[in-house]
């Protein structure tokens, strides 16, 4: 048996981080994958992989050269199975990389307070709509994308392409409206669209107070760099999602705060 000073010479401090980066990286795809669909797809793919250890521990030759050969395009397979997820992963990378999360520099040319002012000019439309629909319980579902080509889900409604304003998203909402069903969609504080249908979540961890409105808000951000409040018909609670995570019940100042870090 090598003596444990063999067994770790060599095993420096970039070992070390090398393995805690591949942890994170195992734990953040677990974290976006744990109540999906997916789930079930990695059980079924770890019970094949025993299967296979175990043909090939019982030296069953033409079991293990079938697996050997499905492994030599199994990469390629876990990719177009994993598409949603991977998909998900690198924008959940992207939109947290030090360029997106570090504003520094974009207050560095325009200052703090100029930021903070074209920002709170840009939501506040929004927190007031959403306040006087919290209080009348105006059910509602508004999506924040960062882009819309090419995303079908953003135009399949009424394409509006308009100011975006406290009154409009109050009449779009209004329960008699012809496009109160469904999401508005926003981009670039316009109101592009309105009446869209959006992909509902596969989550099956979701309690079942949250409907179809709250799947949806979920399922936009699952597959798209977008965000979405939702607010309920029935208890007039706001609920902001994002990445595939719904924060259900939160207050104004809360959604304030959200709104100024996503849409900056
Ligand atoms: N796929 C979808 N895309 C966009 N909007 C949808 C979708 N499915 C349902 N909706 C909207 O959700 C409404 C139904 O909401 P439902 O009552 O099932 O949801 P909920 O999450 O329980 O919300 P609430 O608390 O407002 O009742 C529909 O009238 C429609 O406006």
């Amino acid at each position: 048996m090598e003596p444990a000073g063999d067994l770790f010479s060599g095993f420096g401090i970039f070992d070390v981080i090398d393995i805690l980066l591949v942890a994170f990286l195992i734990y953040l795809f677990f974290s976006l994958v744990r109540g999906t669909i997916a789930v079930n797809i990695l059980i079924g793919l770890f019970l094949i992989f025993l299967f296979y250890l175990l043909v090939r521990a019982l030296e069953m030759r033409l079991m293990t050269g079938i697996f050997d050969k499905v492994a030599s395009v199994g990469v390629i397979a876990l990719i177009i199975v994993f598409q949603e997820e991977i998909r998900r992963f690198l924008l959940m990378i992207g939109r947290n990389s030090l360029l997106n999360r570090n504003k520094g520099w974009l207050r560095f040319v325009f200052g703090q307070k100029t930021l903070e002012g074209v920002n709170y000019d840009k939501i506040k439309p929004i927190i007031e709509a959403c306040r006087s629909m919290k209080n009348t319980k105006t059910g509602a579902l508004i999506v924040f994308a960062r882009n819309i080509d090419g995303q079908d889900f953003f135009n399949n409604g009424e394409i509006l392409n308009a100011a975006l304003s406290k009154r409009l998203l109050e009449t779009i909402f209004s329960k008699n409206g012809p496009l109160h069903d469904g999401a508005v969609v926003i981009a670039d504080s316009q109101v592009v669209s309105a009446s869209c249908v959006l992909p509902l979540t596969s989550n099956t961890e979701l309690p079942p107070r949250l409907g179809l409105r709250h799947r949806a808000a979920i399922g936009i951000t699952e597959v798209s760099d977008s965000s979405a409040i939702v607010i309920s018909e029935e208890t007039g609670e706001v609920s902001y999602a994002k990445y595939g995570r719904i924060r259900t019940n939160i207050s104004l100042l809360e959604l304030e705060k959200f709104l100024q870090r996503d849409m900056s």
